[in-house]
């Protein structure tokens, strides 16, 4: 559906995107997620033809996003980072006129319903609160019918439950066959919506996988915690081969070790005949996926 390969875009002596690939698949929610400044937006604006790279290549539906910019409009939907609308503008107005560009646009009275705009078509742009502007602009990305969809920041700047309605309003849109990319840095999101993700840092990719596989592979080791019963000796802990540190808070105990540390943990109390008390454990998230792999790779790029 979208291929990117060695992407490269500079801004006089800013290195934006440095050396960017990856392909999304149809049907896909694929997902950009990397720290402020590691060159997401440049990298979906020149998917999205508004900017042109400097060297690498890039297929969008088997379009060139530099060379066949008109046709790949067409195709694409787009939603831009804080996109603004003059505030007289009414939201039936803008569904209109956005539908007016598409030669073949989807039903935006329908599509305004779906959102749950339809109690808003009349009311002014500038009178809409964050969710329903937020909304709006998904709107307007998808009122052309295109295959492909391009959202960055799709939640920035929401509440908690504006967030969850738009995720679940995203997942429906995919359920339509809509193959989506989307621009984040909450974890929570990506967790939540994407089937594979790109983290992308410092204008590279640091890898693409699917967010379990992400944590998985950052070995973040869990993290254990417990009241025992009686005392234990910190020694027969620190001596099972799955745990790899034994330190106490007040009348805690706190563990660090590999997957298996729980398993060891409490075979060895219960061969003691003791019991873990408020027993605690983290497990590794995709926040730790995140920060884990981003520092190895800062590491080997030193
Ligand atoms: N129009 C521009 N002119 C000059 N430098 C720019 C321009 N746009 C972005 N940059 C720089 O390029 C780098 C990458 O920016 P980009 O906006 O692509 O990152 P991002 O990952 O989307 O960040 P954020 O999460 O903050 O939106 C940054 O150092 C930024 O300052």
């Amino acid at each position: 559906m979208i291929e990117v390969r060695n992407l490269h875009k500079r801004y006089g002596d800013t290195v934006a995107v440095d050396d960017v690939s990856f392909a999304v698949q149809e049907g896909e929610i694929f997902g950009i997620l990397g720290p402020n400044g590691a060159g997401k937006t440049t990298t979906v604006e020149c998917i999205e033809g508004l900017r042109n790279r400097d060297r690498g290549e890039i297929s969008v539906l088997g379009l060139d996003p530099q060379r066949d910019r008109a046709e790949l409009t067409q195709r694409v939907g787009v939603q831009l980072q804080d996109s603004q609308l003059p505030d007289r503008l009414r939201v039936a107005e803008a569904l209109e006129l956005y539908s007016s560009f598409y030669r073949d646009p989807t039903d935006w009275r329908a599509l305004m319903d779906t959102l749950g705009l339809a109690d808003k078509a009349d009311t002014r742009f500038g009178k809409l609160s964050g969710g329903q502007k937020q909304r709006l602009s998904i709107a307007l990305a998808l009122v052309g019918g295109p295959r492909v969809a391009v959202l960055d920041e799709l939640t920035t700047g929401l509440d908690p439950q504006a967030r969850r309605d738009t995720w679940a309003l995203i997942e429906d849109v995919r359920s339509r066959g809509v193959t989506i990319v989307l621009v984040t840095h909450f974890m929570e999101e990506a967790e939540r919506l994407c089937d594979r993700l790109a983290l992308i840092d410092a204008g590279r990719v640091v890898t693409v996988d699917s967010p379990a596989a992400l944590a998985e592979r950052a070995q973040v080791q869990q993290r254990i915690q417990f009241r025992p019963s009686a005392p234990v000796d910190d020694r027969l802990l620190a001596d099972l081969p799955d745990v790899t540190e034994v330190t106490h808070r007040g009348d805690l105990v706190l563990i660090t070790g590999n997957s298996n540390a729980l398993g060891a943990v409490t075979s060895l109390l219960a061969r003691r005949g003791v019991v873990a008390q408020q027993l605690r454990v983290e497990q590794a998230s995709l926040e730790d996926a995140f920060v884990e792999l981003t520092a190895k790779h800062s590491d080997s790029k030193n």
